[in-house]
């Protein structure tokens, strides 16, 4: 397309153990469940269905995205490709709520707190506290990371003024290289990114909620905006039932 030079799929990890628990993951790095190795598998088949070949990967540091790009690689026959890796995808740091229950925080602090916790742009958990079992302080993946940067609890808007950066100065050259580039991350980074995007206002992001598993791909005009608002997912149907899965997370026991 002569009007979108630029070529950018986003791709949230599968179903993870902690999903699939309903608990509160941020930066806890927990590993993929049979059914998100699944989904994985099923991401690939699509882009390779899709005759969408990702020239490029970039992925956080945390397993769950790590491994859902290899299958999804493997599935489409590229796991050859460049890889880059970078703490700014991680997931958002839930601070004091990582590890707990999601159904058990929403009836202990009621409906209004639980969503201000989870989708409100400016509103961040309350910090994780030292010496928890939750926290990655001795995790030697960040040891480059200066202590001011590593985040004690995020909320969006800190997700994307740690995200942007990367965008900026990681992912676009490769866009301008021309390389299709795959950006295989979490719920809340990529909320952060198609924000940016999309241009969507603070308000408005609390009702966006990213499927797992699904590629949603952005044509983007030479200015990286996209020319297809709100990108396009490889298996809408899909999309539309995990949107609402994801949406509704904390209701169910
Ligand atoms: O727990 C988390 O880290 C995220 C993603 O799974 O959850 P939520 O969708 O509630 O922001």
């Amino acid at each position: 397309m002569a009007d979108a030079p630029y070529k950018l799929i986003l791709l949230r990890h599968g179903e993870s153990e902690w999903n699939a628990k309903n608990l509160f993951t941020g930066w806890v790095d927990v590993n993929l469940t049979e059914k998100g190795e699944k989904e994985a598998v099923r991401g690939g088949e699509l882009l390779k269905e899709a005759g969408l070949l990702p020239d490029v990967l970039h992925t956080s540091v945390q397993k769950r995205a790590i491994r859902t790009a290899q299958l999804a690689l493997e599935a489409a026959d590229r796991l050859w490709i460049p890889v880059h890796r970078s703490w700014r995808l991680n997931e958002r740091h839930y601070g004091a709520l990582q590890g707990k229950d999601k159904a058990q925080i929403r009836e202990e602090f009621g409906e209004e707190q639980f969503m201000l916790w989870r989708r409100s742009y400016d509103t961040p958990p309350p910090e994780l506290p030292d010496g928890s079992e939750f926290s990655q302080s001795d995790d030697p993946r960040y040891a480059g990371v200066p202590s001011e940067l590593r985040p004690r609890t995020e909320c969006l808007k800190d997700v994307v003024q740690r995200m942007l950066p990367y965008w900026f100065d990681g992912i676009i050259p490769d866009l301008l290289a021309g390389r299709t580039v795959l950006v295989a991350a979490h719920g809340n980074s990529l909320r952060a990114l198609v924000k940016h995007l999309d241009g969507i206002s603070d308000a408005d992001i609390s009702g966006l909620n990213i499927p797992t598993g699904i590629p949603l791909v952005y044509d983007l005009d030479a200015d990286f905006h996209p020319v297809n608002k709100g990108g396009t997912y490889l298996d809408p149907e899909a999309a539309k039932a995990a949107i609402e899965a994801v949406a509704n997370q904390g209701k169910k026991k």
